[in-house]
């Protein structure tokens, strides 16, 4: 029986960037005329270097209140886009292909849309410019096959 060969001893770490943009809705949308704003929540590579070579795939479990809040992501790039009206806490779950062994990693994110007040205060943020809110973290992977 073949066994799997660990590099004994190595550590590869792998950068990514997790967060959202986020901007205001020009016009009130259709059916939900609370949402005030558009946003995309992603996990990605720096300077989007693709990731999916060692990410399979990646669940954002967003608020209840939205319609089928897991939304599982097979492909890059690993995003949801919703609109709404306020800030909550977004989990997410990275899934790593088999071959890393590497058991899934949750992250969680506060979904942010409006600028931070003394941004404001000094110069009012410009109504279209993207409210942004971005993490960056390093994936470890011990002894990779
Ligand atoms: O904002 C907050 N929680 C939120 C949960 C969900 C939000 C939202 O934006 N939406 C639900 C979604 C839909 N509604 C109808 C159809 S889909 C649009 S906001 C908290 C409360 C105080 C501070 N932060």
């Amino acid at each position: 029986m073949a066994s799997i060969k660990r590099m004994k001893g190595i550590a590869v770490s792998r950068p990514i960037v997790y967060g959202n943009s986020a901007t205001p809705l020009q016009a009130k949308k259709v059916g939900d005329s609370d949402h005030t704003h558009r946003w995309t929540i992603s996990v990605r590579g720096i300077n989007n270097e693709d990731i999916s070579y060692f990410v399979r795939k990646v669940a954002f479990k967003l608020h209840d209140t939205y319609e089928n809040p897991n939304r599982v992501i097979e492909k890059p790039p690993f995003e949801v886009s919703e609109t709404g009206w306020g800030e909550f806490d977004i989990i997410i779950k990275i899934h790593f292909n088999p071959i890393s062994g590497e058991k899934p990693l949750t992250l969680y994110h506060h979904l942010r849309l409006h600028p931070y007040e003394e941004d404001t205060l000094a110069n009012p943020w410009p109504k279209q410019k993207p409210v942004t809110s971005y993490s960056y973290d390093e994936i470890v992977f011990n002894e990779p096959i």
